[in-house]
């Protein structure tokens, strides 16, 4: 049930206040709602905008953050759009349905995380989604074979519904056959973990309409009528507060504001914090736990320490590679041409086909040897050596983590990159707002470097919840970044010169970047500089690991210190995987319903659907362990 009075709301008794009505926020609602003796109260901030065609067909409700200006790049700010709408950002996302690689998973568990190896979360892989196969026509345009979709890993009934698009999208098919050609075509279903290579991803849609398919319309408008799940949104949570209980700090509920009236609400069992990588943290130190050195000049008065909170935050950067389209070929750019954009609404209200039946479907993951067997790298230095140095001068913190980063990228089964194609003008800078994009048709292609080395951070600089906090993802801040993002923007351009995909090109795969039109090994670093954007995929900022290693939730994804509270959200990810995130966001949510739901029924004496009598053991299950 969705309310409007956010003083009914706040009336209410909740077991579990979720913060965050974004895409982990509701997949757990709708999980722990499953069980009607288990209520469940949503806080977000944004609208509700489920029937709004700016959502269904992609659009934006966002919450505007900037970066820092980035010293390894000539201090450009970089967007770090979030979506600021019920669903959150899979309301805003563009749709692409990518997986992580097995050992991206594996290296989570070697980080001390037991329980979280790949096999541990596939199973929640498959549970989110329902797939609809391809007709026969896209299976044979996008060469969808049974090695890009093994049907087995498909077989669940998940409230989020995966196809591939209906459209024949310009330069689709050529993308696939170009690495099909270069030998590198993709060789296992991405969703098993394994594989390399080009091809046409699933998307999150709905086939029968076309339109998205997101944490709102799959996880909420289902539910809307359990009477134990009610949302709030146009509510911003301010801080989470705490109470001693039994020598241990518990959450005991919310402060929010609404519309500018301020209300608090209480929790009966668990404050679940699915703010996202940025507003997670940033929500943590406005309630006190973070660095002392963060909260004390702020006046905020600590009530669990740990530096943690907001570190080793990780994105991908992604570098652009723009070209101008051949003549006769229409892009997303034509939009500005009179009537191409209205065409383009009409084929999708009518066939779910065309530009915007889709954002992003081409994809390829390759391993470093395969792009290194192509354009050699940069560096005279073997790659062996630089992750050996990486290692070995990384802070002691960083240890680990960076010896699991240098295996990932010595492995040849194991994915570096991510490369996409887009029908759009993405020139240098485009994304950040800086310059105007020049009129005419384009392609572009990016390259994102899949495990980065540099670490950054988000931190509050004021009390005030509306101002936003500081992120600095400090990209290229790690020598090993730019080398790799070097490679990697070098095999773009060689792959722009290969057929059929050099057909779809002008000037013969000349860049549209003024001063890169051809790159070289000695700009190439420069040019990642200046293009390089953010492909919004910020994690790491409550990363599950022990504490002394940087950790700030258990492998429960409870915040270490605190009895009640856990984040659910990307920020819990402690490295980056090899893909977009929204999968692993959900299979990340479903297994953590699980482990919750788990814990419920202990702390509450359920056992076999009965409730036990309150027994003394009953109380001690019910009193919220620190440890798990
Ligand atoms: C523009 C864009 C494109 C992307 N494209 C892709 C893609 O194609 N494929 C893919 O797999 N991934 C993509 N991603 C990444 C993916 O969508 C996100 O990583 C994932 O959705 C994050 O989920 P989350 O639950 O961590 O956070 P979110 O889904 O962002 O949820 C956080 C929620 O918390 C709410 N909130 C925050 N602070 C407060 C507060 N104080 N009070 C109340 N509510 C609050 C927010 O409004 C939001 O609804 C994209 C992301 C963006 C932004």
């Amino acid at each position: 049930m969705l309310v409007d009075s956010p003083a009914e709301f706040a009336a209410k008794k909740y077991d579990f206040i979720i913060i965050g009505g974004g895409t982990a926020g509701l997949t757990l609602a709708a999980r722990l709602t499953e069980d009607p003796r288990s209520t469940v109260g949503v806080i977000e901030a944004g609208q509700n905008r489920l029937a709004d065609p700016n959502v269904l067909v992609p659009g934006h409700y966002d919450w505007v953050f900037k970066t820092t200006a980035q010293k390894y790049m000539n201090g450009r700010v970089i967007s770090q759009p979030r979506g600021k709408v019920l669903g959150g950002s899979s309301a805003i996302n563009g749709m692409m349905c990518t997986y992580s690689s097995k050992e991206d998973i594996d290296s989570w568990g070697k980080l001390g995380n037991s329980g979280w190896f790949h096999e541990d979360l596939a199973p929640y892989y498959r549970k989110f989604a329902t797939f609809t196969e391809p007709s026969k026509k896209t299976a044979e345009f996008y060469q969808i074979d049974n090695k890009v979709i093994n049907k087995e890993l498909h077989d669940a009934n998940g409230p989020v519904r995966t196809a591939f698009t209906n459209s024949k999208r310009v330069g689709g098919n050529a993308w696939v056959k170009t690495f099909d050609k270069l030998g590198l075509k993709m060789t296992a279903d991405p969703q098993s973990g394994h594989g390399n290579g080009g091809y046409s991803n699933l998307i999150t849609v709905d086939p029968a309409s076309g339109t998205r398919s997101y944490a709102g319309t799959a996880y909420y408008q289902p539910n809307v009528n359990r009477p134990n799940l009610t949302i709030l949104t146009e509510a911003q949570v301010n801080k989470i507060t705490f109470s001693h209980q039994d020598g241990e700090i518990v959450a005991s509920g919310v402060d929010f504001t609404s519309y500018g009236t301020k209300y608090h609400v209480k929790t009966e069992h668990e404050v679940l914090l699915c703010a996202g990588s940025i507003q997670s943290p940033q929500l943590l130190e406005l309630s006190g736990i973070g660095s002392r050195n963060v909260l004390e000049p702020l006046g905020i008065k600590v009530v669990v320490e740990n530096a943690n909170v907001g570190e080793n935050f990780q994105d991908h950067g992604i570098v652009p590679l723009c070209f101008q389209a051949a003549d006769g070929l229409t892009t997303f750019d034509s939009f500005g041409i009179a009537g191409v954009e209205a065409a383009a609404t009409t084929q999708f209200y009518g066939s779910q086909t065309g530009l915007l039946s889709s954002l992003i479907d081409s994809n390829a993951n390759l391993s470093y040897q395969q792009v290194d067997q192509r354009i050699g790298h940069v560096s005279s230095t073997p790659i062996s050596e630089l992750t050996n140095a990486a290692t070995n001068n990384a802070a002691p913190i960083l240890k680990k983590q960076y010896k699991l980063l240098g295996e990932a990228l010595l492995n040849p089964k194991d994915s570096a990159y991510q490369m996409i194609y887009i029908p759009v003008g993405v020139q240098k800078g485009f994304a950040d707002g800086e310059g105007t994009p020049s009129p005419g048709n384009f392609i572009t292609l990016y390259v994102s470097v899949a495990r980065p080395y540099s670490r950054g951070s988000v931190h509050i600089t004021s009390k005030d919840p509306t101002v936003a906090p500081i992120i600095d993802p400090n990209y290229l801040s790690h020598p090993l970044d730019v080398e790799l993002f070097s490679d990697g923007v070098l095999f773009l351009q060689y792959l722009a010169t290969k057929e059929p995909f050099a057909s779809l090109l002008k000037d013969g795969g000349k860049a549209f970047h003024p001063g890169f039109e051809h790159l070289t090994k000695e700009m190439a670093g420069e040019f990642c500089r200046e293009a390089l954007t953010s492909e919004y995929h910020p994690i790491g900022t409550c990363s599950m690991m022990p504490e002394s290693e940087g950790g700030v939730v258990d492998t429960k994804l409870k915040l270490y210190g605190v009895a009640n509270l856990r984040v659910i959200d990307a920020s819990i990810f402690p490295l980056e995987i090899r893909n977009n995130l929204q999968t692993s966001v959900y299979a990340v949510a479903e297994k953590a319903a699980d482990i919750i739901k788990s814990d419920w029924k202990e702390a509450k004496g359920i056992k076999n659907g009965t409730k036990r009598g309150a027994s003394p053991e009953v109380k001690r299950g019910g009193k919220r362990a620190r440890k798990s």
